[in-house]
């Protein structure tokens, strides 16, 4: 019956001139159309639940990349000024919704947290299972019985007990800084050895000796050739500046993080395949993972067979915590405890390390306000090691200096967070799983907020004046907000201050003739000094 149905459809077809078309061609088209509308989907369904919300025409593929590459870490700003404080910003296929305003950012991070608890994870930690672990990429309950232990080893008085620790790496870091005024030092290489020691001793209790070296350059050269067990920490490190420096935001990363920025669902497979390919980035990323993991596991089992560990570092703490409570040891299985541990190295060396080089840089660069931190410096007196409490209250202009350095150059100039409800910002309806992230950078160089947003102005911090009382409380927020803000920032503001009171009682700092102006950034996951500071250390008399 169907088929004389069909030779009937046929018989017309043909009488009416019409091309014959045989059932596999059919098939065939069937599937092409199939496979187009899956592609379409895939590639515009992100987009679709949040095409309300505005941005600038996006390309097949690579979305808005192209603007990144043309305006650098500064393309949030220009788009902000442009489509206003909520807009579109397309990572390849994967859209995020960029937040540059304070109100918005006070209801994505506290007003709305419930419906926006976890981070979004972007491509290089797709491509780095080793870094999905920590503190920062966990999600929901398992990040909350986690946090919560960890703040409860980070409660004043401990912070307080590291305050000579971190003075014995300050002095050992900083003891041949002035031996020639002619000569640079590449003051960014000096902060990030000092900043992982100090994190090194704090998170593992182990010290990795960098400060001691002449350089990062000389540390790294001799990794490779020598056996002891001085240089299997240093092998160590040397991993793991390898490892964070891969993690690159833009087209610079390795194949498959450039795949998972434009077609995440081919990321893992071929990551899978390239890491078994010798000589490939993602093989040496593989390798430096796998040697990383292995060696925070062998500290990790070390530590947790040795009873009598002390109170001291960060793991020692976190297994004593677990063992005291039944409840949280499936929270904290080995490999998650290697995971944190390992996360305070890598969100406390960069991190801190740009830190403290932005303030120095920019201080050299202003004597005014050298002249005044000196003189703070100074009336403390000159040899007194200051307290924990004293690092808090007595070093007012400090504070405002720090905070204006980290306002000029925010070093995690955004922050991503993802939904996991519908939810209302700004007006528009978010659906669940959005990429929503907040753009610090963009908040900090806001002239509302901070008028000649430009020029580096540490009084504008200064708590009696008319800018700082009528800005909005979130508008400079560089270590994020609200239950997710970072959980390190009162341990690397007591490091930066200490170092910063140690340094300037020494010396002062004068740009070198050989640094490039203006001073060039890179992004990777966190913003870099592209060819390092270059500075001249001037001995006080
Ligand atoms: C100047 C130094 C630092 C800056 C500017 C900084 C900045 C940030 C920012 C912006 C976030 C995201 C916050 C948010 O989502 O709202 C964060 C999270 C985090 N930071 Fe830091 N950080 C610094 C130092 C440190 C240090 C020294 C440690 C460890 C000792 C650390 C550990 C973490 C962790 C574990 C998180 C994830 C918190 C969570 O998801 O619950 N950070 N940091």
């Amino acid at each position: 019956m169907m088929m004389d149905l069909w030779s009937e459809t046929l018989q017309q077809l043909m009488e009416l001139g019409l091309p014959l078309i045989r059932a596999p061609m059919v098939s065939v088209l069937c599937t092409v159309l199939a496979l187009l509308a899956g592609v379409l989907g895939y590639f515009y369904g992100p987009y679709w639940g949040v095409r309300r919300v505005p941005g600038p025409p996006a390309m097949p593929f690579v979305g808005h990349l192209p603007l990144l590459a043309k305006y650098g870490p500064e393309v949030f700003s220009v788009l902000a000024k442009r489509y206003g404080p909520i807009f579109r910003f397309h990572m390849g296929r994967q859209p995020l919704i960029i937040i540059a305003d304070p109100e918005l950012c006070r209801e994505v991070g506290i007003k709305k947290f419930k419906d926006i608890p976890n981070r979004s994870i972007p491509s290089p930690i797709s491509a780095s299972p080793l870094h999905q672990k920590g503190l920062f990429f966990t999600r929901d309950a398992r990040w909350s019985t986690m946090r919560n232990k960890i703040l409860s080893v980070y409660q004043p008085s401990h912070l307080a007990k590291l305050v000579p620790t971190m003075q014995a790496f300050i002095e050992s870091a900083t003891q041949n800084l002035h031996s020639s005024n002619e000569e640079d030092i590449t003051f960014s290489d000096l902060s990030l050895k000092l900043a992982t020691d100090v994190i090194g001793q704090a998170a593992f209790g182990v010290d990795f000796g960098l400060s001691k070296l002449q350089s990062t350059r000389d540390t790294i050269n001799n990794i490779n050739h020598q056996g002891d067990e001085n240089d299997a920490v240093q092998g160590f490190i040397n991993q793991h500046i390898y490892s964070t420096t891969m993690l690159k935001m833009d087209l610079s990363g390795s194949f498959s993080i450039i795949l998972g920025l434009l077609v995440p669902i081919l990321q893992e497979p071929f990551r899978q395949i390239l890491k078994r390919i010798p000589g490939t980035m993602d093989w040496k990323v593989d390798r430096t993972n796998q040697n990383l993991i292995s060696r925070l596991g062998e500290i990790v089992a070390k530590r947790m067979k040795n009873k009598d560990r002390g109170s001291k570092d960060f793991l020692s703490l976190i297994l004593s915590a677990r063992e005291s409570e039944t409840e949280s040891n499936t929270v904290f299985t080995s490999d998650y405890i290697s995971a944190v541990t390992y996360e305070h190295l890598f969100a406390g060396s960069a991190t801190t390390s740009f830190t403290l080089s932005s303030i120095v840089y920019l201080v050299a660069g202003h004597l005014e306000v050298e002249k005044k931190l000196l003189e703070e410096i100074d009336g403390f007196g000159p040899d007194q090691m200051p307290t924990a409490h004293d690092l808090q209250h007595k070093f007012p202009y400090l504070d405002q200096v720090i905070k204006e350095a980290m306002r000029f150059y925010t070093v995690s100039p955004l922050v991503a967070r993802e939904t996991s409800a519908e939810v209302e910002i700004g007006g528009y309806i978010l659906p669940k799983g959005t990429w929503v992230w907040l753009a610090l950078g963009v908040l900090a160089k806001d002239p509302k907020n901070f008028p000649e947003p430009d020029k580096f102005k540490p009084e504008r911090f200064d708590p009696n004046c008319e800018e700082e009382k009528q800005r909005h409380p979130y508008a400079n927020i560089p270590f994020g907000i609200g239950p997710r803000a970072c959980i390190g920032q009162k341990f690397s503001l007591q490091e930066i201050k200490l170092s910063l009171i140690h340094l300037y009682r020494k010396c002062v700092f004068r740009h070198s003739p050989n640094m490039e102006k203006p001073v060039e950034l890179e992004y990777s996951l966190v913003l870099n000094f592209k060819h390092g500071v270059k500075l001249r250390a001037i001995k006080r008399e």
